[in-house]
Formats: structure tokens, C-alpha cells, sequence
């Protein structure tokens, strides 16, 4: 009986719902959208019911598309989106909406807090900033804006635990997705209660941790009816999207760099040991005893999918970004600051706006699509040199996401930052990882070494081009110079 593993990706703007044999090759998968929410300016919320109802339709279309014996499927894994804060009754019922990453309405909240507990004893333990896309400020939010919902709350849940909760009715919490909560210390994988404490928080109020290859339960008999899965089949604890898309692009040894392109950009450069910078943001990697150091970016692959949205008139990805194909590296000197719902790393800052600088009338269309696409890169070269100052070089970048899909838009980000990226099989590398958990812990595969062998392959390189990368040295100091000259206008007219 052949062994299959099912990967669900729970994306921004899509769940992902793939079937993979052992060798990473791809049965069936499905796409299934849900809605973003934006009831207030700073505010980005989801219903993580919109995300369980999608998850059970895409598991059922690609068991019945692929026609396998639900009882071949080894293991489940499920990774999400970072940073929710899901507030589950004791009988596991959602009872709001959780704000996602790209929500910065708990501002005030840090602001207040690191002024009270102090950026320094936070950071000695979580390693990132006190800062509102994280969960933790999400949970003073219900706290203090909703004690309705907040008295209610049995435990806060992370995206990829509440589809786990959903499949199997245990409540865990993964070691990657621990990142988002800042009484949770990065360095040894454990809850600091006191921290939970002098936040106005609890240690009672998250699940108990597991490994992310952990097995955290079996499908229930309800989740068999809603999905068409076998009961009995065996779901690991799963972990952070980009953690698992670093994964499954085969990001696994120190130095190794994933490059982000979902609707959030941005990298991931593997560590061996848990290696802070108060500007970029730390992770346990996956994979066991191993961190990853991130710039993660508001503005990734969205910003061309808003664009599409906006701007695209039905046309498809790749029309669009061939408009940007005939015009020069850097524009003509058109620059976009990608910052759409204000900016995460490396500037941290929620008033920041999406800017199009240097228009005239001979500009066109084109020039908007390939401004967009290089102030995309720019962000992600931004965190690069900011990782270097932390000592932290990455070499070759390996992409992953569907903005790695164009090999315009990866050859802007190869040409920006100076480095070559690598482009393995498809953009399924987030699913493909949250296969390798779940291939990893029901014995699938011996070792995560293993699993990448046998499942990541790199289908092509792209090298950057020096005069383009020169050209593009004098386009970054412009884009860090207009940010520079314009975040105080973005404070004042927030
Ligand atoms: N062919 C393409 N060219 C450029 N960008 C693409 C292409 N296909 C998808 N994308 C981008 O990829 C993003 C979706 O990638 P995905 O990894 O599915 O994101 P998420 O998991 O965040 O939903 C979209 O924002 C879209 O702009
Ligand atoms: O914040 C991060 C990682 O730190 C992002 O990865 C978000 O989790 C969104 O992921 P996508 O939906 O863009 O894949």
C-alpha cells in the first residue's frame, strides 16, 4: 500500500490542499479562497470557520479527484498563517474572528506594555519585539477591548492548531507558531509563566507544546463525515507556513535562505542556534534544534495580487507582469514603498503607506507593475542587510510561494539583492513541508535529511546580473531615503 501524506496550507488568501506520494510528487491538489475582513483602518481579520469549512471542501475534492482509499493517507500535516489569536470555548467553539498578521490594532497596547514590563526582560525571552502583528498583544486586545469573549475563552489558538482542534479535538500548540507569543521563550521551546504574568496574560491560556512532527491526535469520527478522510488517520501538531515552506523548499542546514512569496514577503535564514535582532523576528525552524531568522514583509507576492485585483481587468499573472518586461531595472526611476498595511520588518512601523514615487506622464502601466514588483524585492533586501548586521549572511536564496511562479519577478529579486535563487519544483513547497512533518512523525520517512532527498527537487536557478544589481544599488538608497524622508507625514497624517 502506498504510503500518502495530505499537506493543508492555511494561506491568506487560500487554503492549499495537497496529496503527495512519498516522493513529493503531487496527486491532486485544491485551492479554495476565503475572505479578508477589514472592519476598522489598521484592522485584518478572518473567520477561522471560513477556514475549516474551505479546508473540508479542498480535502474532499482531492480525495475524489485523485480516487486513493482515504485508509492510504499515513499522516496529515497543517500549516498556517503566523500570529492568530483564536479564542476557543472549553468545548473548542471559535468565538470571534482573530485578527491575522497584518493587524496592528493592539498599538497602543505595546506601546503600554513595553513601558510597564520593559523591551528588555520581553526580548531576554521571546527574542522579537513587542509588537502588534504578534499574538500576544492580540490576546490584551480581547483582554481588554472584548472581556466579554475574553472570560469565555478557555484557550487562544493558533491557525494551523485550530484545523488540528477541528480534525482531531486536541488543542495543541507547535513550537514554530510559538513565536507569535512572546511568553514563549524561543531558546528552549517552553512557556516562561512568570513573563504570561507580568504581561496581564496566562500560561493556562495556550495549548501544551509539541514538536511540529509530533503526532497531536487521530481524525474523529465528526471530522471523518465533514472531510470523507478515514477515522483513526494520524494529524502531527504541524507549524508556521513559512516555517514549513522553508522546509519543503529544502531550507534545512545553517545559512540556507528561504525567500517568501506568498501574499507576505520576506526571508528565512536557517540557524543552529537562537540568534535574536530586535528588528527582524525569531523562530524554532520546524525542524527539531533548528531557529530561523526572518524578515517578514507586509508586501509580498499581495501586492501584485491587489494589483491584479484593482488594476487587472481579468487578465492572468503572467499577463500583467509581462507589461513590466520592457521596462529598464529601476523603473526610470519609479519606486513603490510596498507597504500596504503598514510594514513588519525590518522598520516596524504601522502608519506606513504603499507609495508610487517619480510618476510623469511618460510612465505607464508597465512602469506601475515593475516598480511594484522591485519595491517587493527592495523590502526583502532590506531585511537581508539588516540580518548581516546581526553577523547573519544568507548565501543562495531558494524560493517558495506562488510569486516564484515568474521568473521576471524572481530575476528582480536575484538582481536587487546580489544573490542567486534557486526554485524548487512548484509552489507547493509550504504543503510539500507540512507533508514532511507529517511524513517524519508516523515513520514515513527516518529523518528530515531523508524526506529532502527523496521529495526536493530544483527545477531552476536563477543568477542575478551585475549591471542590473548596479542599477539597483542606487534604486535601494533612493527607497530607503523615501522612507526615511516621509515616515514622519505617515505619523502625522496616520
Ligand atoms: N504566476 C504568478 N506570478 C506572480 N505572482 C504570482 C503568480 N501566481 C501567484 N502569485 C502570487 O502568489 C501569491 C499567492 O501565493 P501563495 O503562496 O498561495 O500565498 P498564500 O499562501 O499567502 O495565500 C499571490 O499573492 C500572487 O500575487
Ligand atoms: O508572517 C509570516 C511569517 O512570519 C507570513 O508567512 C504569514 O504567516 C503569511 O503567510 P502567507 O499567507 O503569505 O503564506
Amino acid at each position: 500500500m502506498e504510503q500518502l501524506l495530505l499537506g493543508i496550507d492555511i494561506g491568506t488568501s487560500a487554503c492549499k490542499v495537497a496529496l503527495f506520494n512519498r516522493r513529493g510528487e503531487v496527486l491532486s491538489q485544491s485551492n479554495k479562497g476565503y475572505p479578508l475582513y477589514y472592519p476598522q483602518p489598521g484592522w485584518v481579520e478572518q473567520d477561522p470557520d471560513e477556514w475549516w469549512e474551505a479546508i473540508c471542501a479542498g480535502i474532499r475534492e482531492v480525495l475524489d479527484n485523485s480516487g486513493v482509499r482515504p485508509e492510504d493517507i499515513a499522516g496529515i500535516g497543517i500549516d498556517g498563517q503566523s500570529w492568530s489569536a483564536i479564542p476557543v470555548d472549553r468545548d473548542g467553539n471559535c468565538l470571534a474572528k482573530t485578527p491575522i498578521w497584518m493587524d496592528t490594532r493592539a498599538r497602543d497596547i505595546c506601546e503600554r506594555v513595553k513601558e510597564e514590563v520593559g523591551f528588555d526582560r520581553i526580548f531576554a525571552v521571546a527574542g522579537n519585539d513587542f509588537l502588534p502583528s504578534y499574538s500576544t498583544p492580540k490576546m490584551l486586545w480581547f483582554k481588554e477591548e472584548r472581556p466579554e469573549i475574553f472570560e469565555k475563552t478557555y484557550k487562544f489558538l493558533q491557525s494551523n492548531s485550530y484545523i488540528v482542534y477541528k480534525l482531531t479535538g486536541v488543542m495543541s500548540q507547535d513550537m514554530s507558531q510559538g513565536y507569535g507569543i512572546h511568553f514563549f521563550c524561543n531558546k528552549t521551546c517552553t512557556y516562561d509563566a512568570e513573563l504570561a504574568e507580568e504581561l496581564g496574560l496566562s500560561a493556562d491560556l495556550v495549548p501544551d507544546i509539541l514538536p511540529c512532527h509530533a503526532v497531536a491526535g487521530t481524525v474523529t469520527e465528526e471530522a471523518a463525515q465533514a472531510t470523507g478522510l478515514a477515522p483513526g488517520t494520524r494529524v502531527v501538531a504541524g507549524g508556521l507556513d513559512a516555517a514549513c515552506g522553508t522546509l519543503g523548499a529544502g531550507v534545512i542546514k545553517k545559512g540556507q535562505t528561504q525567500e517568501q512569496g506568498g501574499q507576505a514577503g520576506g526571508m528565512s535564514i536557517c540557524l543552529e542556534e537562537a540568534l535574536a535582532h530586535p528588528k527582524l523576528i525569531l523562530s524554532p525552524h520546524v525542524v527539531p534544534d533548528k531557529w530561523l531568522l526572518q524578515g517578514g514583509t507586509v508586501g509580498g507576492g499581495g501586492v501584485l495580487r491587489w494589483m491584479k485585483l484593482e488594476f487587472g481587468e481579468g487578465v492572468s499573472f503572467d499577463e500583467l507582469t509581462s507589461l513590466a518586461e520592457k521596462i529598464p531595472a529601476g523603473s526610470d526611476g519609479v519606486i513603490f514603498l510596498p507597504y500596504m498595511s503598514g510594514e513588519r520588518s525590518p522598520i516596524w512601523d504601522p502608519d506606513a503607506k504603499g507609495v508610487f514615487y517619480g510618476l510623469s506622464f511618460d510612465k505607464t502601466k508597465g512602469h506601475f507593475i515593475r516598480a511594484a514588483l522591485e519595491g517587493v524585492a527592495y523590502a526583502l533586501e532590506h531585511n537581508l542587510r539588516t540580518a548581516a548586521e546581526a553577523g547573519v549572511e544568507a548565501d543562495e536564496l531558494i524560493a517558495m510561494g506562488g510569486a516564484s511562479n515568474s521568473i521576471l519577478w524572481t530575476q528582480i529579486k536575484a538582481d536587487v539583492t546580489g544573490r542567486k535563487i534557486k526554485v524548487p519544483t512548484s509552489d507547493t513547497a509550504t504543503t510539500l513541508g507540512a507533508c514532511i512533518l507529517a511524513g517524519v512523525g508516523v515513520g514515513v520517512y527516518d529523518s528530515f535529511e531523508q524526506a529532502a532527498e527523496e521529495t526536493i527537487v530544483i527545477t531552476r536557478e536563477q543568477q542575478p546580473d551585475e549591471n542590473a544589481h548596479e542599477q539597483y544599488k542606487k534604486s535601494m538608497e533612493l527607497y530607503l531615503e523615501l522612507y526615511d524622508d516621509l515616515k514622519d507625514t505617515f505619523r502625522r497624517f496616520r
